[in-house]
């Protein structure tokens, strides 16, 4: 086989790698397409946009005409197949990494047989490869940083029996972010159970933190962590998390609101609000700081303690677009209602604030 190429395929065997190729090119330039979009459209992130862009563009040289040339469209017996899977994608960053995966493989494929077709083309696909490896990454942490903006409701997981079928309704009724939050049970099914509430929760499309732990984060691959005052330094976390993950920090007056954000936290916590049985042992910081946060937060910040359907007026007067909450969905009656309730009325407040 070897030699035998470029560039006039001659063989069954050169027919078959040429087909090969042509297809491949076709798979990685229509993932990069799909991911370039996204990031043009849905994150308006330019540069990434302009990366993408151009690694296509790389691509599209090595589709030659001769390539082209080989396709038999009617004669591959491939083009019926196709896994249930394939037929529905259940958020965006699901369509995201889909993508991400059909255009490594299609690069992996364009090395292995480009080695017989021309060799500079099996390098080139190669340091492709690595780039989509680095450009995935920073998509990824765009893409949590975007949804952190979109998101509204903030779900603090208890530790109850019925935490999964709780989190689930939630989701369903549009719950945007969780943060798993268990202080006593064994660490094993710590592991377990964040494991099993992050797959939920991406399977929803839902972002996924931890509470206090950057090492079960970790673990589970989860998209941050929270942390409070007492707990790890947020530059220490930040080196062991990387600049991808989310870490939000707990604030309860102006002085940790400032340090917090100076620090680098992605987003921070105002609280508490109200004085909550959840926390007994924190005075509440009250209204005043929810209006200080207000004009002073210069990163998203969400509304703690106490907070319910019934109050939830008065925190949106104070000036909160975003509130999380225990109490008022993990023993809501309703947890679906409940949280559609808090993100229907919290975003609607958020759009008519911007275009006041
Ligand atoms: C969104 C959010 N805000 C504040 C907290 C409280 O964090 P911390 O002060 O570390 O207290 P614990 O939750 O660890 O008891 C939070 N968890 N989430
Ligand atoms: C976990 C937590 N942190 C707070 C803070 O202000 O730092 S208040 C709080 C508990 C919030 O629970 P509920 O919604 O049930 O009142
Ligand atoms: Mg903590």
């Amino acid at each position: 086989m070897p030699g035998t190429f470029p560039h006039l395929a001659t063989t069954t065997a050169d027919v078959a790698v040429y087909r090969i190729l042509d297809a491949n090119l076709d798979r990685a330039r229509e993932g990069l397409r799909v991911l370039e979009d996204w990031c043009r459209f849905g994150l308006n992130q330019e540069d990434l946009t302009e990366n993408l862009k151009h690694l296509r563009q790389s691509l599209a040289h090595w589709h030659t005409p001769d390539l082209r040339a080989a396709r038999d469209t009617p004669g591959d017996r491939g083009t019926q197949l196709s896994h249930p899977d394939e037929e529905q994608r259940h958020s965006l960053s699901d369509v995201l990494q889909v993508n991400f995966c059909r255009v490594q493989e299609a690069l992996r494929v364009l090395e292995e047989y480009g080695k017989l077709y021309q060799p500079a083309m099996a390098t080139a696909c190669k340091h492709l490869r690595y780039q989509i490896y680095s450009l995935e990454s920073d998509l990824l942490g765009h893409q949590r940083q975007h949804q952190l903006r979109q998101a509204h409701t903030y779900l603090v997981t208890a530790p109850q029996d019925n935490l999964l079928t709780v989190v689930e309704a939630a989701l369903q009724g549009g719950l945007p972010l969780v943060q798993y939050r268990d202080k006593h049970t064994d660490d094993g099914l710590r592991l377990q159970r964040a494991q099993v509430l992050k797959d939920l929760c991406h399977r929803y499309g839902a972002l996924f933190l931890v509470n206090d732990r950057v090492d079960l984060a970790l673990a589970v691959d989860a998209d941050g962590v929270h942390l409070g005052q007492q707990d790890l330094p947020l530059a220490t976390a930040r080196q062991l998390l990387g600049s991808h993950r989310i870490i939000g920090c707990s604030t309860t007056n102006p002085e940790e609101m400032q340090r917090a954000i100076q620090a680098g936290a992605d987003y921070i916590g105002v609280g508490p609000v109200f004085a909550t049985p959840t926390k007994p042992d924190k005075a509440a910081a009250g209204l005043d700081y929810v209006r200080y946060a207000a004009e002073h937060a210069t990163v998203p910040w969400f509304a703690i303690g106490g907070i319910d359907a019934d109050n939830l007026d008065q925190v949106i007067q104070a000036g909160a677009r975003r509130v999380a909450v225990v109490r008022a969905i993990m023993q809501a009656e309703a947890p679906a209602l409940s949280s559609q309730f808090f993100e229907t009325t919290l975003t609607r407040q958020s759009l008519l604030s911007v275009s006041a």
